[in-house]
């Protein structure tokens, strides 16, 4: 031992300074017995470069250092404030002191006993405090920090001379990528000289810890989702351990402890946790993104147990909902390399992207006519207005034409136009037809399958010669037009029945866009937001109103027959009629609830009689599921009655008590 000890030091601080120069030289044997203080200790000799011989009081920063050290976890002190009062008022009574610190070891937050204020100050149990390991030795505080785990630093383990009266317990407080951010600790001038005496106060301040760590997590991301877990039913509401925030389409954003560990043990199937690799509720669980959704209106007791992939371990889980305001955020699509107007139209659905990508080469080859196909109200004309948009034509007129709609006498007239007294009825000064009115842009024929068949004969001179001729005129009218067309009918059924030109046809389809039906998207849930998130910016609101996750879950799970168009009609219809401005399942329409997509699955019972393809199924469905009541089958659709009669009819769906 080196003979620079001053004087001034007691025999137990002398005796002390003799066991650390001994651990120094190898010969432990008068050393703490706990391997972190012993390591710790070796730091301090060989890597702080810090004399034993000469304790050092405890350091307290300045004022100012102090005030910047709290600004730097304001949110935290916000958040810990009931955590520290609680705990405190329970170890007060024994004689304990607490201390919050920083991530650098300064005691931003401090109770203790007014009375005892000098004491405490030169023991260095005061606010400002500063317990870093590399200037105040082997300490609480310091060594969880530099061990990121909970620890007892009892009397004679510290490493300066001048604290080993002192017992101290302290545990770390970990922001959710699982750094540490803060030190909780509890403090004695004077304890019993047993260890284990401290054994319950590990306990303690290891508990509080984490209760701080979870409220952070929480407020910090009390705009998500979040699961909450816990291998015991009877605990997942009061203290489920377990936090895991997600996206509504149960993409993980972050976890705490207990939630990282359990998605770190799926390190054998995918890598581990890290900040760009994040994975689905339905990976770690056995689970549908969907029944968890449910859990708050579904389930009566408002918990669902699910299996763990992992290690097959049941676990409970209930569902925090986000925050009000969060779905007023605007929702960007993922893949935002598109022109807008194309990456609008969904967002991971790998129909939807086939769409998008070649719409993107399409959007400027105006000589290719693009013809749309896909089930009634799936977006064709939402699809043919992106493709105008997103082109060197968006500036030109954009004309969409409904062939179904027009009464089949007028088509001619309203396509082509008419000059003056072209016949009786007409205007006076004739009328410019929706074809040249599109010129310099783009028209959209939708429901070409509904065009007569003599009109499509000219309709096929007007694309081969780029002119038109109105009814009444003398000389033909050029034109100047990029052509999409839209049909849900099958057309080459209507070729092989003659009721479709097939030249017409090849000429139309220069290139297909065929949409998925809404219940085939696996990007349903971007579909919701975007259709919700459209409603309500058409309308004002003092507090925007918000679509509970509940209702997620049945908008999810409805089979759509109606697509996009029936989407928009029920969230039209919870909009105008919710109580408040929190949308609910009680807020869908009933139709929404009934038909679940696993109904829709099962296979399709004829129709009678019955000539059906895969695209009349949705009809018929819904016909089925409303009793044959039209009105409310329009009203799903949002179509009129007249149309569903004639669709009906097309698609030679008679209801059962028909007689022909
Ligand atoms: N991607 C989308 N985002 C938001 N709303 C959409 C989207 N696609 C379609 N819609 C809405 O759904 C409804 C139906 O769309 P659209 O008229 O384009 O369908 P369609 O397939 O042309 O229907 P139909 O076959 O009956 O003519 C419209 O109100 C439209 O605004």
């Amino acid at each position: 031992m080196p003979t620079s000890v001053p004087a001034r030091l007691h025999a137990e601080q002398r005796q002390h300074i003799e066991h650390i120069f001994q651990l120094g030289e190898g010969m432990p044997q008068h050393a703490p017995a706990q391997p972190t203080i012993r390591r710790s200790w070796l730091r301090c000799l060989n890597e702080y470069r810090l004399d034993p011989t000469q304790p050092r009081p405890a350091r307290v920063v300045p004022q100012q250092t102090l005030i910047e050290h709290r600004e730097s976890v304001d949110e935290l002190l916000h958040v810990a404030r009931a955590g520290v009062e609680q705990l405190y008022t329970q170890v007060a009574q024994l004689g304990y002191v607490l201390l919050l610190t920083d991530h650098r070891g300064i005691t931003v937050e401090f109770r203790g006993d007014p009375h005892q204020d000098k004491q405490l100050r030169k023991a260095g149990l005061y606010l400002g405090a500063d317990w870093d390991e590399r200037f105040a030795g082997t300490c609480a505080v310091g060594t969880c920090l530099h061990d990121r785990q909970a620890i007892i630093c009892h009397r004679q383990e510290h490493f300066d001379a001048s604290h080993i009266s002192l017992t101290c317990t302290a545990a770390p407080i970990t922001d959710p990528d699982g750094e540490v951010m803060a030190v909780l600790d509890i403090s004695s001038l004077n304890s019993p000289t047993a260890h284990d005496s401290q054994n319950f106060s590990l306990s303690l301040v290891t508990l509080y810890a984490r209760m701080i760590e979870d409220a952070y997590f929480l407020q910090s991301y009390r705009d998500c989702l979040i699961v909450r877990l816990d291998t015991s039913r009877e605990f997942v509401h009061v203290n489920g351990r377990g936090l895991i925030a997600i996206e509504e389409d149960g993409q993980v954003i972050a976890a705490n402890a207990v939630g990282r560990e359990l998605i770190n043990r799926h390190q054998a199937r995918w890598p581990p946790w890290s900040a760009g690799y994040a994975p689905r509720l339905a990976e770690v669980f056995e689970c549908d993104i969907s029944d968890v959704l449910s859990i708050n209106s579904a389930t009566q007791d408002q918990l669902r147990a699910f299996r763990a992939r992992a290690d097959n371990t049941i676990h409970f889980i209930s569902l925090l909902e986000p925050r009000r305001g969060r779905q007023s955020q605007p929702i960007k699509p993922m893949n935002s390399t598109l022109p807008e107007p194309l990456a609008r139209l969904g967002d991971d659905d790998p129909a939807i992207r086939k769409v998008q990508k070649l719409a993107e080469r399409l959007r400027n080859e105006s000589r290719v006519n693009v013809l749309i196909s896909g089930e009634t109200g799936t977006g064709k004309e939402v699809v043919a207005r992106a493709l105008h948009d997103s082109g060197q034509r968006a500036q030109g007129p954009f004309v969409a034409v409904n062939c179904a709609a027009i009464p089949e006498a007028l088509i001619e007239s309203e396509l082509f136009g008419y000059e003056a007294g072209a016949f009786t009825g007409g205007r006076a000064k004739g009328m410019r037809g929706l074809i040249p009115q599109a010129s310099g842009g783009t028209l959209f024929l939708d429901e070409i399958g509904d065009m007569p068949l003599t009109l499509q004969t000219r309709l096929l001179r007007v694309l081969a010669e780029r002119e038109v001729m109105p009814l009444g005129a003398n000389a033909p009218v050029r034109i100047d037009i990029r052509v999409i067309t839209a049909t849900h009918r099958d057309i080459d059924a209507m070729i092989q029945s003659g009721d479709f030109r097939e030249d017409l046809y090849y000429r139309l389809n220069g290139a297909q866009l065929h949409l998925p039906a809404l219940r085939e998207r696996a990007d349903k849930h971007f579909v919701i937001r975007q259709v919700f998130d459209e409603l309500v910016a058409e309308r004002t609101y003092a507090t925007p109103p918000r679509l509970r996750a509940d209702a997620i879950s049945a908008l999810l799970a409805y089979a759509w027959p109606g697509n996009i168009r029936q989407l928009k009609n029920a969230l039209g219809f919870a909009l105008a009629t919710a109580d408040s401005d929190e949308i609910t399942v009680n807020d869908l329409p009933d139709q929404c609830l009934s038909q679940r997509i696993t109904r829709q699955m099962a296979p399709p019972i004829p129709a009678t009689p019955s000539t059906n393809t895969p695209q009349e199924e949705p009809l018929l469905g819904l016909l089925r599921e409303h009793h044959w009541n039209i009105s409310a089958v329009a009203r799903a659709l949002g179509i009129s009655r007249p149309t569903v009669y004639r669709r009906m009819q097309r698609l030679g769906i008679k209801p059962p008590n028909w007689s022909c």
